[in-house]
């Protein structure tokens, strides 16, 4: 069990609130505003900066209908979660914060209507819509699974460690972890860990990486040998996890057009050992051209609205998202990755949504114009991750294959 939180200080409160209004207005993830904060405020320490995120990710976690109470007013909307959750009764919010402010919660709390069942479930209304007629009766453990905190997993990488060696370099360490469920390669911490101050880490045995996107990886089913292509790769995190089941053998391709995100591949490449990557910064029609039909293998891992990742950032749910755009671009991005894949080649369309018009219904779409691809294997073709079933960050995946005859 974690050792309970120190007293609420002022400090922790400015701390929280201003976090909170910066992730609110500036649309920049909570993750990092709060880095930013401590680094600014290298004054507090571990305690203080779990007391913090704590506040912070705490209120996101009930944002929905905090909002609806509080608009983004972040100090007001701090104060009911504190009053809501009980974590500090009027009096002890008006000594931390201010006898006004503790006032104004009172009232929130005391006029606040019955919470939508959207609200209670902490999910934007038409998000909340899809997902019932999308997942009936399961959406509420999806929601729920969703507002909790994601466990801490990371990938072992086979070109240089075994999973015991890198147990074994835990236990060292005093870290606890144990084999994840359903990933070969992957281990789940007992807690959150600064893996750069381990020599596993920095020796490039291992990769912070959810056991979901890992699986992916596995779903692409990658060989030695292979030409793959990761056509959305941005850091690379999948890259380096195909290059593995590659076993450093073949040729694998980067592909994105964040040419500052393709740029961090590098270095990660060269700590885990994998000398078979290669970049490339799209927009590139002569590249595209000069390699057409070469691939036996091409990940599309889409932009997507990344609604499976909610447990890591809980602000997302926040942002108005145009799903219908998104998808219209997903069904771009695969078509133009199709004609990269030699006769035979698999394709394999992936979002980190758990919406199916990103999913389910672009692939409809791409088959219907693409009639050189088709999806063979029944269910086994769709990879579908959940937070709630499965424990990982929500994932889709789709497993097509160009025909050997005809054009695409
Ligand atoms: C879900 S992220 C990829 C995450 C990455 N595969 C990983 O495992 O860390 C989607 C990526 O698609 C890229 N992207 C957006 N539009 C694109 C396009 N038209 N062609 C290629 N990549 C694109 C984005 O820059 C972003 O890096």
């Amino acid at each position: 069990m974690s050792a309970p939180l120190p007293r609420l200080r002022p400090p922790h409160w400015r701390a929280a609130v201003a976090v909170l209004a910066r992730t609110l207005e500036a649309r920049e993830p909570a993750d990092a505003v709060l880095q930013h904060w401590f680094r600014e405020h290298r004054e507090m320490g571990g305690r203080d900066r779990a007391n913090v995120s704590a506040l912070v990710y705490g209120a996101l976690r009930d944002a929905m209908r905090l909002q609806r109470l509080a608009g983004n007013d972040a100090a007001l909307l701090l104060a009911i979660h504190v009053r809501r959750t009980g974590r500090l009764d009027r009096h002890a919010l008006a000594a931390l914060a201010d006898e006004p402010l503790a006032m104004a919660a009172e009232r929130a709390c005391e006029a606040a209507p019955e919470p939508t069942a959207a609200e209670h479930a902490n999910v934007p209304e038409a998000i909340w819509s899809a997902w019932q007629a999308q997942y009936g009766d399961d959406a509420v453990a999806l929601a729920a699974a969703l507002n909790h905190e994601a466990p801490v997993d990371v990938r072992v990488n086979t070109l240089k460690a075994t999973r015991e060696a890198v147990l074994a370099a835990f236990a060292q360490a005093g870290i606890d972890a144990a084999p994840t469920p359903l990933s070969p390669w992957g281990l789940r911490l007992a807690r959150r860990v600064a893996l750069p101050t381990l020599a596993a880490y920095r020796d490039g045995w291992l990769e912070p990486q959810d056991e979901g996107s890992q699986m992916l990886a596995h779903f692409v089913d990658a060989r030695p040998g292979e030409r793959v292509a990761d056509f959305c790769a941005g850091a690379g995190g999948k890259t380096l996890a195909l290059g593995a089941t590659m076993a450093n053998d073949g040729e694998l391709w980067a592909l994105d057009i964040a040419a500052k995100r393709l740029a961090k591949l590098g270095p990660r490449a060269q700590r885990a050992g994998l000398d078979i990557v290669q970049a490339c910064s799209l927009p590139d029609p002569d590249w595209l051209a000069a390699h057409a039909g070469q691939f036996d293998a091409v990940l599309v891992d889409a932009p997507c609205s990344a609604t499976g990742t909610w447990r890591r950032n809980p602000e997302l749910r926040l942002r108005p998202v145009d799903f219908e755009a998104l998808a219209q671009v997903q069904g771009q991005i695969l078509a133009q990755a199709a004609p990269l894949l030699r006769p035979g080649g698999r394709l394999i369309y992936a979002t980190c949504s758990l919406m199916s018009v990103e999913n389910d219904a672009v692939v409809e779409h791409f088959l219907a114009d693409h009639p050189q691809f088709f999806e063979g294997g029944g269910d086994a073709s769709r990879l579908r991750l959940r937070p709630d079933r499965h424990g990982t960050d929500g994932f889709f995946a789709a497993r097509l294959q160009r025909a050997l005859h005809g054009d695409t």
